[in-house]
């Protein structure tokens, strides 16, 4: 019999995940995707459910590596809000299971999951398709994606400027690295 899944929530995840660790290892499995051999990553297109009343989708996005022997699955809640809301836009929730039995193994957090994992797929494609004389990084908006972009893109490249336009000026909450106090339009050098 198996036991009851461990659960890593956001913390914990902020704790161990490391865009050091984490850009090589996307490298590794987009690459074996574009193989399109189903032992190495078999991921179907995800599924959407339109969640009508609440102005939202619901994504269930499965994948399975049957050599690694990895089965996983993403759930993915994302909302059209009003100005000025204080819910958030997107909330995703990771299972892992033993594909063995079937059973879930883990339940994880997978906000930061998703903030990390976006934008560094995006600074691979920057990677493979930046001019290699580029300075300037330029980022639109504040919130999650824009925070977590800045994170990994100033880490894997030397800009000598990062721009910012925000619709408001302020810090938003998230993270623990400091976020500039943005006007409308901002340059962080
Ligand atoms: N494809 C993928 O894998 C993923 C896609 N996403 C998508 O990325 C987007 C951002 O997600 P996230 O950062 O988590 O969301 P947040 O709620 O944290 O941030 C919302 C962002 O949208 C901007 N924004 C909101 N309303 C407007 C508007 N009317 N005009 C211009 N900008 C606006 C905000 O800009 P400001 O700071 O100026 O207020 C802010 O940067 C969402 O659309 C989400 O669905 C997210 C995760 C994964
Ligand atoms: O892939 C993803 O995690 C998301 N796509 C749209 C909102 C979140």
């Amino acid at each position: 019999m198996s036991g009851p899944p461990v659960v890593i929530w956001a913390p914990a995840v902020k704790r161990l995940l490391r865009y050091s660790d984490l850009v090589p290892c996307l490298e590794e499995v987009l690459g074996q995707f574009s193989h399109r051999d189903n032992a190495e990553v078999l991921q179907p297109v995800r599924t959407a459910v339109p969640l009508r009343k609440h102005h939202g989708f619901m994504l269930s996005m499965p994948a399975y590596m049957e050599n690694r022997g990895v089965l996983s699955t993403k759930l993915v809640c994302f909302y059209r809000r009003e100005e000025g809301s204080p819910l958030p836009s997107t909330q995703a929730t990771l299972l892992l299971l033993d594909p063995r039995v079937g059973n879930v193994k883990a339940v994880m957090d997978g906000d930061v999951i998703t903030h990390m994992r976006t934008a560094a797929v995006s600074a691979i494609s920057a990677k493979l398709l930046m001019r290699p004389e580029a300075q300037v990084l330029t980022i639109f908006g504040t919130g999650h994606q824009a925070r977590s972009h800045y994170e990994v893109f100033t880490e894997m490249f030397a800009f000598k400027e990062v721009r910012v336009w925000s619709r408001s000026a302020g810090v938003p909450a998230v993270g623990n690295r400091s976020w500039p106090t943005l006007k409308p339009t901002s340059s962080i050098k």
